[in-house]
């Protein structure tokens, strides 16, 4: 410091106390003995004010009057063991802290082997809104892409991509997976009848009795028209068929009275049960097999490949 002449060190003193940045010096007992207006301000405070106080305090003020930083608890006491417990955890620590007003800062913590902490605060509020704009864009892309957009259940490709990915997990283990494909009957005919609304308010029904009726881990899928299908993950042939004629029955036992007051509609469904020796499009294949059975047979059934 000392070959750095005054009017350098007052420059430089003059830009961090007025600088964006948010900065402050903790004493090993956390009492703040220096800090700038932007630090302060994040805890809606003065420098004066803040300047000799002890952190935790500052944080308390800025909790207890909603004020400044945002704290995600409902138990400030708790919050402050957790970060108690993270301060001086390492000689360098990163991490980012937000204020109730959405403004983001990338912050810095060196601590000296006194104990000593340095703290750097830089705002970044702006890449931060593009993170979460990209995030929340990609999210939504991804719904557009992985799900049908008239019943919310996923799609034909992402049907494929999980039951690969199924097919892959049971690789080498003695479970089995079971496929059934379930294709509307005669829903030509309601189309014809009730109009393209009437059987589009069809599909979507019948898309929430199956969400209804299968376990969470299983997936179902629409995979164009009036076919969806559903993937059983650890599920033998008897639960496969289980389930299968429990949605083919709580479909028949329906009434579609928002649409007409004695409207019922049937269901085929084809199954296929295996171990992880099957690829997904065989897989697909024999339970649509299975399907035309069922169609052939005379509808409103379930019929399993052997
Ligand atoms: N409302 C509505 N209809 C659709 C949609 N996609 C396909 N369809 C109709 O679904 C009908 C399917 O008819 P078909 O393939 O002849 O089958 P079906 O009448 O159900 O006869 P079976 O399957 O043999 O019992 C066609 O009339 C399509 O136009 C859709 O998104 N909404």
């Amino acid at each position: 410091m000392e070959n750095i002449p005054s009017i350098i060190q007052a420059m430089l003193l003059d830009n961090i106390l007025n600088t964006n940045d948010a900065i402050a010096v903790f004493g090993p007992n956390d009492a703040i003995l220096f800090s700038n207006k932007t630090f302060a301000g994040l805890y809606d405070l003065s420098v004066n004010e803040v300047n000799g106080k002890l952190w935790q305090d500052c944080v308390k003020h800025s909790y207890i009057n909603e004020t400044g930083l945002k704290y995600d608890t409902d138990n400030i006491e708790n919050w402050l063991h957790k970060a108690n417990k993270l301060r001086r955890s390492e000689i360098q620590r990163t991490f980012e802290i937000n204020t109730l007003k959405d403004r983001w800062y990338l912050c810095n913590e060196t601590t000296n082997e006194q104990g000593y902490i340095v703290f750097h605060g830089i705002e970044n509020t702006r890449s931060k809104q593009l993170e979460i704009e990209l995030k929340n864009t990609t999210e939504k892309l991804t719904l557009l892409a992985t799900t049908d957009p008239l019943t919310n259940l996923y799609n034909r490709r992402f049907f494929f991509m999980r039951l690969k990915d199924e097919i892959n997990r049971y690789q080498r283990t003695d479970k089995f997976i079971s496929v059934i494909m379930l294709d509307l009957d005669h829903f030509k005919q309601i189309n014809d009848q009730y109009g393209h609304k009437g059987g589009d308010e069809v599909l979507v029904t019948f898309a929430k009795l199956i969400k209804k009726l299968i376990r969470p881990y299983d997936l179902a899928a629409r995979m164009g028209g009036e076919e969806f299908a559903i993937i059983l993950p650890n599920t033998n042939m008897h639960e496969g068929q289980m389930i299968a004629e429990r949605i083919r029955q709580s479909l028949a036992k329906l009434t579609f009275k928002q649409i007409s007051p004695d409207l019922k509609v049937t269901i085929s469904i084809g199954g296929m049960t295996s171990n992880s020796e099957l690829n997904a499009s065989k897989f697909t294949l024999k339970s649509d097999n299975a399907l035309y059975k069922a169609k052939n047979n005379g509808r409103n059934q379930v019929v399993w490949c052997k």
